[in-house]
C-alpha cells in the first residue's frame, strides 16, 4: 500500500521517519495535512501520541493513507514561525478497523530555538546589557551576595553601554541576531516540512525580544503536545544553553500543564556529522581565497567564558570546544587538507581570568612567529553577530595586520547553509521520540517517601518545639534550685 496523498505531519520514531521520508510525496498544495492512518490488524493500537501514528506492516512498509485538511494559522506571531497542526485518526484498511474514526489523537509538534538575543537599536543596548548581567549564570555571585545581582547589573550595564554601543553602531546600529534567527527558524520549519514533519517553530531569546518566556506562553496557547528544544549554540555552556534551560525549567515547574508536556532538549550538537561537514565545507571554500591556500593557518576563535565556569562549576564548554575542533580538523584531513590550526578564546569581559589562550594575544604571537596567512573561524555561534562583524572583522583583523599577518580571511557563520539547516531538522526528528515530561507527577512510592519525610520532620520538629517551649521554665526552675 502506498501513501496516496501528501502530508508533512507526524511524530514518529526516528526509524519510522526514515521510512516515512522515502514513501511520502509532497502534496500539490504543500499544506500540512490531517493524517488518517490505516492499519492492518497487526498494527499496534494507537493509544499514545507519537510512535503509533503510523503503523509498520509485517513487510516493513508503511500502511497509511494521508489526506485531509490542515489548520494553518496565518496570523503572524512574535515568536512563531509557521503554525500548523494535524490530527490523526485511525480508519479502516483491509476490512479491519482497529479504531473508530471518531477516536482522534492529536499531536502538535513545537520546536523551540533558544538564542541569546541582541539589541535592535542603540537605545536597547543598556537594557539588553542589564538583562545579561542580571543573569546569575553570567555573573555568578556567592549565594550570600545574590541580593546584589540586580544593582550590580544596573551598574555594570550603565558602565559598559558606551563601549557596547560603539560596537553596535559600527555594525549598523543594532544586532542582526533577530533577523538571522527568524530566517533560520523559517528555513528549519521548511526543512522539517520537507521531511514530513509539520511543526511550529518558536524563537526564545534569553536577553532580548522575543523572550523565552513569551515563546513558552505561545507554545501553551497553541496547545503544543510535544516539544523539542534546540539551542542555537553547538557547544553547551552554563552561560548560554544552561542559562536558557534554567528559565524553561523554572517556567515548566511552576505550571501544571507545561510540567506534563513531553519535551526533548538537545543540549549540544557540535559532534553531529552534518554540522562538522558544513563547517569543513565553509573552511575549505574560504581557504581557496588565499593565493597559497596550504600556507594559511586555520584560526578557530571561540567565545570565551571565565575559567571558574570550567574549573569550579564543571562547565563542559572547553572540552566540547576542543573536541569540536578536533572533529572539524579530522574531516578536513579526510579531504586532504592538512593546514596548521589553532584555537583561542575571544570576547572576555571584566577583571577575572577567562579561558586561554586569548585571541588578541595569540594573534600578536603568531605574527611574531612569522605566520603570514590566517583564516579566522568563529566557532561558538551559528549567526553573524557583533563578535564576528565587529570584534573579528574589525578589531582582530586590524591587530593581526599590525602584528605582521599579511593575508587575512574569515569564514562566515553557518547562517542558512542548507546542509546545516537540514542537519538541524534531522536533530529535531531524532530527538522527538525521547520527549518526556520535565516534571512528571509524583509516583506512589515518591508520595510515600514524601509522607515519611513529613512525619519524621513533624516528630523531630515537635520535640524541638517542646524543648524550646519548656526551656525558659526549665532555666527558671534550675535558677530557683540554686
Ligand atoms: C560577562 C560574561 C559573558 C559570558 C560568560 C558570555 C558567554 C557567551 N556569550 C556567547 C555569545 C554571545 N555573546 C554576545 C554578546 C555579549 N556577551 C557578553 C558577555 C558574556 N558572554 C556581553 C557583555 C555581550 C554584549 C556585547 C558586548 O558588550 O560585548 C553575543 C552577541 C549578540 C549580538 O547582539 O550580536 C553573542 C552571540 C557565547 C557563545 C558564550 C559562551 C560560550
Ligand atoms: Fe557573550
Amino acid at each position: 500500500m502506498t501513501m496516496n496523498a501528501a502530508s508533512y505531519s507526524s511524530v514518529v520514531s526516528h526509524s519510522a521517519f526514515r521510512s516515512l521520508d522515502t514513501k511520502l510525496s509532497p502534496s500539490s498544495s504543500g499544506i500540512p495535512s490531517l493524517i488518517r492512518v490505516t492499519c492492518h490488524s497487526d498494527c499496534n493500537k494507537s493509544t499514545s501520541q507519537a510512535s503509533l501514528l503510523l503503523c509498520r506492516s509485517s513487510n516493513n512498509g508503511w500502511k497509511g493513507m494521508l489526506g485531509g485538511a490542515s489548520s494553518w494559522d496565518t496570523l503572524p506571531r512574535r515568536n512563531l514561525i509557521g503554525q500548523t497542526s494535524y490530527s490523526v485518526s485511525t480508519t479502516t484498511y483491509g476490512g479491519v478497523a482497529i479504531e473508530s474514526p471518531s477516536h482522534i489523537a492529536e499531536e502538535k509538534v513545537g520546536v523551540l530555538l533558544l538564542n541569546l538575543g541582541g539589541p535592535e537599536t542603540l537605545n536597547d543596548v543598556q537594557p539588553f546589557l542589564f538583562n545579561l548581567f542580571a543573569d546569575p549564570d553570567i555573573i555568578r555571585l556567592p549565594r550570600l551576595f545574590q541580593f546584589l545581582q540586580r544593582p550590580l547589573a544596573k551598574l555594570i550595564s550603565v558602565l559598559r553601554a558606551p563601549k557596547s554601543k560603539e560596537g553596535y553602531a559600527a555594525i549598523g546600529g543594532g544586532s542582526p541576531l533577530r533577523k538571522i534567527t527568524d530566517d533560520q527558524a523559517l528555513a528549519l520549519k521548511e526543512a522539517l516540512d520537507a521531511k514530513g514533519l509539520s511543526s511550529n517553530v518558536y524563537i526564545g531569546m534569553r536577553y532580548w525580544y522575543p523572550f523565552t518566556e513569551e515563546a513558552v506562553h505561545q507554545i501553551k496557547r497553541d496547545g503544543i503536545t510535544r516539544l523539542v528544544v534546540l539551542p542555537l549554540y553547538p557547544q553547551f555552556s552554563i552561560s548560554t544553553t544552561g542559562s536558557s534551560i534554567r528559565v524553561l525549567q523554572h517556567m515548566f515547574r511552576e505550571d501544571a500543564s507545561l510540567s506534563k508536556l513531553p519535551v526533548s532538549i538537545i543540549n549540544s550538537w557540535y559532534q553531529r556529522q552534518g554540522y562538522i561537514k558544513s563547517m569543513a565545507d565553509l573552511i575549505e571554500k574560504e581557504l581557496q581565497s588565499f593565493s597559497e591556500p596550504k600556507e594559511a593557518m586555520i584560526f578557530f576563535s571561540a567565545h570565551g567564558v571565565p575559567v571558574s565556569y570550567v574549573e569550579d562549576a564543571g562547565d563542559p564548554y572547553r572540552d566540547q570546544m576542543e573536541e569540536c575542533i578536533y572533529l572539524i580538523m579530522q574531516e578536513l584531513k579526510a579531504r586532504g587538507i592538512n593546514n596548521e590550526h589553532t584555537l583561542a578564546y575571544q570576547s572576555r569581559v571584566g577583571p577575572v581570568q577567562w579561558l586561554k589562550p586569548y585571541t588578541d594575544e595569540t594573534l600578536v604571537e603568531l605574527g611574531q612567529k612569522g605566520v603570514r596567512s590566517l583564516l579566522a573561524v568563529p566557532v561558538s555561534f551559528v549567526s553573524e553577530h557583533i563578535e564576528t562583524l565587529e570584534e573579528i572583522d574589525m578589531e582582530y583583523r586590524e591587530l593581526a595586520l599590525e602584528s605582521g599577518i599579511k593575508n587575512w580571511g574569515r569564514v562566515p557563520a553557518l547562517g542558512l547553509t542548507p546542509s546545516f539547516i537540514t542537519d538541524l531538522a534531522d536533530a529535531v526528528i531524532e530527538a522527538l521520540p525521547s520527549a518526556k515530561a520535565m516534571y512528571a507527577s509524583t509516583s506512589t512510592s515518591e508520595e510515600e517517601h514524601d509522607l515519611l519525610r513529613y512525619l519524621v520532620k513533624m516528630f523531630f520538629g515537635s520535640i524541638l518545639a517542646f524543648i524550646l517551649f519548656l526551656s525558659p521554665r526549665m532555666i527558671t526552675a534550675f535558677r530557683n534550685l540554686i
